[in-house]
């Protein structure tokens, strides 16, 4: 039973110096210091227990998130955290309308990325009370409780509320066995360790070779800064992984629309699964132009690291502008936001292949891509999650 009243909030600027060594690095962001703004919630609760959230962000940018988790603060000092949890679609609702606060946003940039660290913060914190991992929690809870926690304002047109629990209750066969083979054999993943854009190819290669020992078969490669360099190291990769293994690639919203299919029919031949982020975030149409074009070569789109929020997504749903969707644990409000995109996802079939590339991303996400498949999506097919 979730207990307490909200006493403090502390939120740190933390920063590693990543962009020494190139780590991080893409096409667009050529010297990411890999950073969070880190929140830590506390409670007059006698059991001690703190909540802690983060939303992931490049050095200076911190400075600015940590402002605005100071400006959210108010809406959650004081307030009792089974109000706050009882309540929880009203509560994401309270934060993100926040009448002054939301001009700057609304659901999204720099205030959006502050609420999803405090209410990870909450939700690490509902989780410990309740002594379960986070992903058992969403897994274990009641779907009227869960799609409780969902605002379904502006989407209300692909989903709704009933049909999120539909969706749920349908899930529900094979759930255990689901479960079960999450703890014994875990959620497949790939790797972009071994081929940040900034690595030299001497770099690339041992990486890669480790990685392949370590037993890796899904590889994805930075790119879009320079077609010759591009092509290099996508053949020098390819080489390396052979045929069979998975090549992905990723330009960080490097490109135009036309641009970005010339040059990925030029990168066709290394057999990419999907190119990530091939333009701006906010160009729904550019993606479904983009998606069509490459399509019959066999590449698929995939996109969402720095996709706004719920109604972003479901317009690139409505417009069949991504193949593989890429939710993000700090970029949408939280649990409660992303909840609302596992679904629509599972509505449209189309599957979800987190982003993790960032620091605490991984340790965040896994726990709702294992609630993805035990409870909604109840599939791996083209799920490989880095
Ligand atoms: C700046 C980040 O490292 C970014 O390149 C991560 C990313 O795009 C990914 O992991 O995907
Ligand atoms: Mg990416």
């Amino acid at each position: 039973m979730v207990h307490g009243r909200v006493s403090r909030l502390s939120v740190h600027d933390v920063r590693f110096p990543t962009s020494l060594g190139g780590h991080g690095s893409d096409a667009m962001h050529t010297d990411p210091d890999y950073s969070a703004a880190y929140v830590v919630l506390e409670t007059d609760a006698e059991d001690g227990l703190k909540g802690y959230g983060i939303t992931f962000t490049l050095g200076r940018g911190t400075e600015v998130v940590v402002c605005a988790v100071n400006a959210l603060a108010p809406h959650v000092l004081n307030k009792d955290l089974g109000d706050i949890v009882g309540d929880f679609r009203g509560f994401y609702r309270q934060l993100t309308s926040d009448g002054q606060l939301r001009w700057i946003g609304p659901e999204k940039g720099v205030v959006h990325l502050a609420t999803a660290a405090v209410l990870n913060a909450v939700w690490d914190l509902w989780a410990k009370q309740e002594g379960k991992p986070l992903w058992k929690l969403l897994v274990d809870m009641d779907p009227r409780t869960l799609v409780s926690c969902i605002d379904f304002r502006y989407i209300t047109d692909v989903l709704t509320e009933e049909e999120a629990c539909e969706i749920l209750q349908q899930s529900q066969v094979g759930k255990k066995e689901r479960e079960e083979q999450m703890l014994a054999h875990g959620y497949p993943a790939y790797t972009t360790s071994c081929a940040w854009l900034g690595y030299p190819d001497a770099t690339l290669k041992q990486l890669c070779s480790e990685a392949l020992k370590d037993g890796w078969t899904r590889f994805k490669v930075k790119v879009g800064a320079d077609l010759q360099d591009d092509i290099r190291r996508c053949r020098l990769v390819r080489n390396m992984i052979g045929p069979e293994k998975t090549l992905m690639m990723d330009a960080n919203q490097r490109w135009d629309v036309p641009e970005a299919v010339e040059w990925m029919t030029k990168l066709a031949e290394f057999k990419p699964l999907w190119i990530e982020e091939p333009t701006s975030p906010d160009d729904i149409l550019g993606h479904a132009a983009i998606s069509k074009a490459l399509a019959p070569l066999g590449i698929g789109v995939a996109t969402g690291e720095q996709c706004h929020n719920r109604v972003i997504f479901k317009q690139l749903l409505q417009a069949k502008a991504l193949k593989f969707l890429q939710i993000d644990s700090c970029r949408l409000g939280s649990v409660n936001e992303n909840l609302s995109v596992l679904l629509m996802a599972k509505k449209f079939e189309i599957p979800v292949c987190p982003h993790a590339g960032g620091v605490g991303l991984c340790e965040l996400v896994q726990h709702l891509i294992i609630f993805d498949f035990i409870s909604v999506s109840a599939s791996l097919q083209d799920s490989p999650s880095n």
